[in-house]
């Protein structure tokens, strides 16, 4: 496939960006793009949103996996692209519209280029929540074909096209949603006195979440609580009744998560007392951490090397993926690939260069064919 396939494919899917598990039109889409490249050693198994592509090896020993994740955010586009987003409040700002592209343009390189061992490509919905990598593993359509080692990857803003970028261990941390609602006794705005105002509740719950990461939590063990959206009352001379907090946790080590979660129950109730209120806490999606195995990113950089694509040895990230369950059930690992984007991931200007599709395409390929030479035990 070239360029211009790949470019007009991801083109085509980042016009039609869907939330987790609603990727209807995007799932029939990359099911017509399927079944056009479909011979008779390949199988399709729809799962919810999601797709899993089987290509029956020549000799297999094994299976081997490449996740790509499929739905986008809630974010409105202002990219001024001429093919921007259809759909009004949703964009393609995680990348994966290349995510996608990328993984057919592979599929399609082992359906007339078959492997020894059989290929399995999971196209899998709701990667930014509420989660689609632990249902797809818990279905019968993943453990009937389950991978023997798998891999991923993920575009980088920061990182020039050429250019993959992976570690050993802890790539990604472990997250939680965390969503806060408030509720207490507004009033007019000029008698604050016979109101608990929430505005004023939720804002000081923000401050004292940042201290349970800086007094809460070892500072060895690396955390973030970011809040991304705050709503209260109504009207600018009314106190408020309600006020609601979104955000997420992230953390590197798995057991602080619940360390931070102690913290915020105690929060909570001191809250309740201070500000008589209410504070109902939920704690969303969950993601174990991104952990890759060493013996797969030496292959992986060595074979990046060997085919002209410059590896680079990353940090460790506060983002989540839940393609960290599939590495906790299956060996693997997960890569950022190079896309020299001026505006960074869940940005609605995030401008990724199309030059990196066929250098994605081409990683993806030499990883599969280096996993299917290599030993797995
Ligand atoms: C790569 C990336 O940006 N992933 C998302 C995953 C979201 C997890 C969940 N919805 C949360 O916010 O905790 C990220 O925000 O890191």
């Amino acid at each position: 496939m070239d360029i211009s396939n790949l470019q007009t494919i991801r083109r085509d899917l980042h016009q039609i960006p869907e939330l987790g598990f609603q990727e209807v039109k995007t799932q029939e889409y990359l099911l017509k793009k399927i079944r056009e490249m479909q011979t008779d050693h390949v199988e399709v198994k729809e799962w919810k949103t999601g797709i899993l592509v089987r290509i029956k090896g020549l000799n297999p020993r094994k299976t081997i996996g490449y996740r790509c994740d499929i739905d986008g955010l809630p974010i409105s586009e202002e990219t001024g692209y001429s093919f921007k987003s259809i759909h009004e409040g949703r964009m393609h700002a995680c990348g994966h519209d290349f995510h996608m592209t990328i993984g057919l343009g592979a599929l399609n390189h082992f359906i007339n280029n078959r492997a020894e061992d059989h290929i399995v490509f999971l196209f899998q919905p709701a990667e930014e929540g509420p989660g689609g990598a632990l249902p797809m593993i818990e279905s019968d359509a993943f453990k009937e074909w389950k991978p023997d080692v798998i891999t991923a990857l993920h575009i980088a803003p920061e990182l020039p096209v050429g250019t993959v970028s992976s570690r050993a261990g802890l790539l990604f941390a472990n997250t939680s949603e965390l969503f806060l609602d408030f509720k207490g006794k507004g009033g007019h705005a000029a008698y604050p006195h016979r109101t608990h105002d929430m505005t004023v509740a939720a804002s000081s719950f923000v401050v004292e979440l940042q201290k349970i990461v800086s007094r809460g939590i070892d500072p060895l063990d690396s955390s973030v609580i970011t809040i991304g959206k705050m709503e209260s009352g109504f009207v600018q001379n009314a106190i408020a009744e309600t006020a609601r907090l979104e955000g997420t946790i992230r953390t590197a080590q798995p057991s602080a998560i619940a360390m931070v979660k102690k913290k915020i129950e105690q929060l909570i109730k001191g809250f309740e007392i201070a500000h008589d209120c209410t504070i109902e806490a939920d704690y969303g999606s969950n993601y174990h951490q991104v952990y890759n195995d060493a013996r797969f990113v030496e292959l992986f950089s060595e074979t990046m090397e060997e085919n002209n694509i410059t590896f680079k040895v990353a940090d460790a990230a506060m983002t989540g993926e839940d393609f960290g369950y599939m590495l906790k059930e299956v060996p693997g690992f997960m890569y950022w690939l190079g896309v020299d984007s001026q505006f960074g991931l869940h940005s609605s200007r995030l401008n990724p260069d199309e030059k990196a599709l066929e250098i994605g395409v081409k990683s993806v390929i030499h990883t599969l064919d280096a996993l299917s030479h290599q030993n797995i035990s």
